[in-house]
């Protein structure tokens, strides 16, 4: 994103239009010389073939046809990219806004605040008196404006959010040396299961190498913080044993997604093992509700039954229904904070390990699997609206047939206790979804 500035600004100086631009007088007549002057002609040519060439690279770089590699350039840039010049007044706001309200408060980094669940838990975290400082890559995965107006809702409550990328090593120790964080709430991911077939090099960039920047980061800090970040059902891949544990096997992920969290976990263990940090890993289970994430079916579901469009509903390839533990994202709240106040202290510092550190990994499901058939059901009925539905064969794009969570260790370890029902939490996500886009078709760009 920072990268990006220099070549927008220059741009700004060339026409969109070339019809609309209006050279002045100087360089019309430079031109006019340059054209007719017979000794300059073949200097002319190889200054207009730099030229163009120049302009065919900015336009490459910078309009991108394919959202998709748009946003794995953006990414690129982001972890290349110097920081911004961040002078004392930004420094001043990053710490007043990780400032708890009490001593006992937590400083907390929340990685992908702008994000869907980073929204919820760092509004859970400030209502409670902890301080939050966000740090979002604000990318184009799916609409920003979305994201910018969770920005708002978060700056209205206090929390700053640092618009930059977890691969930008030299922010991340910028923040690291602005504020001594005790907890680090990491929620920044590349998400969506069926999207990795189209930008497989985006999943690697922020679930495998932007955790490690991150890793890196809070293991050279002084104190070092205590990690809790966001895994994913999906490591179940394609078990058949449910409900599932967290002592299943986990090594036949199905989809790439699958695969980086898996990796993440993996990953968490080395840097637990060899560096003392404290990291729980969280196994979320279909998170919704409002504010949600518009490539998720229960959200662009309702998008499409509201102006008429046909949805299709999965089935396995035996005619059966395809099945999630669709949670609602209050409870997984609930179970990220007890999570964040059950964590031990990491034991290292600077790079080096003192003792043995707490590593941990939970499941936050909601342990009732519920066909999308009957998701779509609830919606039709909330929304007063008949879908279009068409029912087609699962096609092979990382999908798993159904999820089903086993809760008890979160249960008995965090006390993690969901409360919402599929209906109840339907009910307040379309709620939210008419009062943000109104019953009609407002334009949501996913
Ligand atoms: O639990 C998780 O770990 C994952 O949950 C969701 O992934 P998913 O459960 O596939 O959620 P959706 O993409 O909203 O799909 C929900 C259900 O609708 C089905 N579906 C999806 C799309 C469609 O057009 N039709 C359809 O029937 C899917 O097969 C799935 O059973 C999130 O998108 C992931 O980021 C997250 O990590």
């Amino acid at each position: 994103m920072t990268q990006l500035k220099p070549i927008l600004t220059h741009l700004d100086s060339i026409p969109s239009t070339p019809g609309k631009f209006k050279p002045d007088k100087s360089s019309t007549y430079n031109l006019y010389r340059l054209r007719f002057h017979p000794t300059l002609f073949p200097r002319f040519t190889l200054w207009s073939f730099f030229f163009i060439f120049f302009i065919v690279l900015l336009i490459f770089f910078s309009s991108p046809t394919n959202p998709t590699a748009g946003n794995s350039r953006r990414s690129l840039k982001n972890s290349l990219s110097p920081s911004p010049a961040l002078g004392p007044n930004w420094e001043h706001r990053v710490r007043a806004s990780a400032r708890p309200r009490s001593k006992t408060g937590f400083t907390v980094l929340v990685t992908g605040a702008a994000g869907f669940v980073g929204t919820h838990v760092s509004l859970g975290l400030k209502r409670r008196g902890d301080g939050v400082l966000g740090l979002d890559n604000f990318n184009q995965y799916y609409d920003i404006g979305l994201k910018k107006a969770r920005q708002g809702l978060l700056e209205r409550s206090g929390i700053m959010v640092v618009e930059g990328d977890i691969n930008d090593v030299v922010l991340l120790r910028k923040l690291f040396d602005a504020v001594a964080f005790t907890h680090v709430m990491h929620m920044a991911a590349q998400a969506g299961v069926r999207y990795a077939m189209q930008n497989s090099g985006s999943y690697v960039h922020s679930n495998i190498a932007g955790f490690v920047s991150l890793l890196e980061a809070c293991k050279m800090a002084n104190p070092q913080p205590s990690i809790v970040w966001a895994s994913s059902s999906s490591v179940y891949g394609l078990n058949s044993k449910v409900p599932f544990s967290e002592n299943d096997r986990t090594d036949q992920p199905a989809s790439l997604y699958a695969a980086t969290k898996k990796a993440g976990e993996e990953i968490a263990h080395t840097y637990n093992h060899i560096y003392g940090l404290s990291i729980t890993g969280l196994r979320f289970f279909t998170v919704y509700g409002p504010w949600g994430r518009p490539d998720m079916a229960y959200f662009f579901f309702t998008k499409d039954i509201l102006r008429g469009k046909e949805i299709k509903i999965f089935e396995t390839s035996d005619h059966g229904s395809v099945a999630r533990d669709f949670t609602y994202v209050d409870d997984v709240v609930k179970g990220c904070l007890a999570a964040l106040d059950t964590a031990k202290k990491s034991t290292g510092s600077g790079g080096k390990k003192k003792g043995a550190a707490q590593l941990r990994i939970y499941n936050l499901g909601n342990t009732k699997p519920m066909p999308v058939g009957r998701l779509v059901s609830i919606l039709e009925k909330l929304l007063k609206v008949k879908a279009k539905k068409k029912v087609i064969q699962m096609p092979r794009n990382g999908d798993v047939p159904f999820t089903h969570a086993n809760i008890t260790l979160a249960h008995t370890e965090l006390g993690y206790k969901p409360t919402t029902d599929l209906e109840m939490g339907l009910k307040k996500f379309v709620k939210w979804y008419v009062s943000y886009y109104g019953s009609k078709k407002k334009k949501s760009s996913w």
